[in-house]
């Protein structure tokens, strides 16, 4: 059965929504999250559509949210790019590196969004997000983000907007560096590909039949995530633009020519 799903309003949403999705009128909507079954709660997956920036924001990890009394509630996140509009630019980590009272004088000045490094984007781009990177997602931008299961997001800046924002705790979890360069690469349009192996989760694209090695990293209750063609779960359909957990990958069929998704938590120990 395909995940309930939610709408979600933000500033920097989108008044229409691409297909399959829709809005309810008057709202701008930038993001759709499949909300987490109770069989399989540590993933969130939503579809996150941009007309302005996002915030330039930080998440901490599971430690520094328990440390916060919040709970184990860190967030990594990755970024497939579906849809890019001319222009479009995702900014993750530094230029060069930091240090948190620069980073602070950067932040309250707004200088901070120019000293990310800014990536000129296209569908297939893959973003890995480690908790700490400070990242800020664009305008004109279709993303599908694969996250733990957390809403903790630390605002740095935003543009002006009458949002809060979250310095010192910020400044506190946010490391003054770029991106590692393994954790971006641009995906090939057909072809399987292993996009995240931990630690938090594992991710494949699946283009036609599962290969066996697909198999092996996915042993438990997992996410289909239909990005071209139709995905059987349990018998039942799941289409693009809809999320379905599945008890086992035996359970997954992937018709002729689909492309899709599948995520699995990674089980401390595992
Ligand atoms: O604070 P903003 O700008 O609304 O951004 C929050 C959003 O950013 C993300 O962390 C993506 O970077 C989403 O998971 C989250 O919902």
């Amino acid at each position: 059965m395909p995940l309930p799903t939610i709408t979600v309003e933000k500033p920097w949403g989108r008044d229409i929504l691409p297909a399959p999705f829709q809005g309810p009128p008057g709202q701008r909507i930038g993001e759709i999250w499949f909300e987490p079954p109770p069989e399989l709660p540590e993933l969130l997956v939503k579809y996150i559509f941009t007309s302005e920036k996002l915030s330039v924001q930080v998440h901490p990890d599971d430690d520094q949210a328990e440390a916060a009394g919040l709970g184990r509630q860190g967030k990594e996140e990755c970024w497939l790019v579906i849809d890019a509009q001319p222009g479009a630019q995702l900014g993750v980590g530094f230029d060069v590196p930091l240090d948190a009272e620069a980073m602070r004088a950067a932040a309250l000045d707004g200088s901070i969004e120019h000293l990310l490094t800014w990536h000129d984007i296209a569908p297939g781009d893959f973003f890995y997000i480690p908790a700490g990177t400070v990242h800020a997602i664009g305008a004109g931008v279709g993303i599908i983000e694969i996250q733990q299961n957390s809403a903790i997001t630390y605002r740095l800046f935003d543009y002006g907007r009458p949002r809060e924002l979250h310095l010192d705790a910020a400044i506190a979890v946010a490391r003054g560096m770029p991106h590692d360069p393994a954790l971006r690469r641009r995906v090939p349009c057909n072809g399987t590909a292993a996009l995240v192996d931990g630690p938090h989760f594992r991710l494949d694209l699946v283009d036609g039949q599962l290969p066996a090695n697909v198999r092996g990293r996915h042993d438990g209750k997992l996410l289909v995530i239909p990005l071209a063609g139709l995905a059987g779960v349990a018998g039942a359909s799941v289409q693009p633009g809809q999320c379905a957990l599945a008890d086992r990958l035996d359970d997954v069929d992937v018709c002729d020519g689909a492309r899709l998704l599948i995520a699995s938590p990674v089980h401390s120990g595992a």
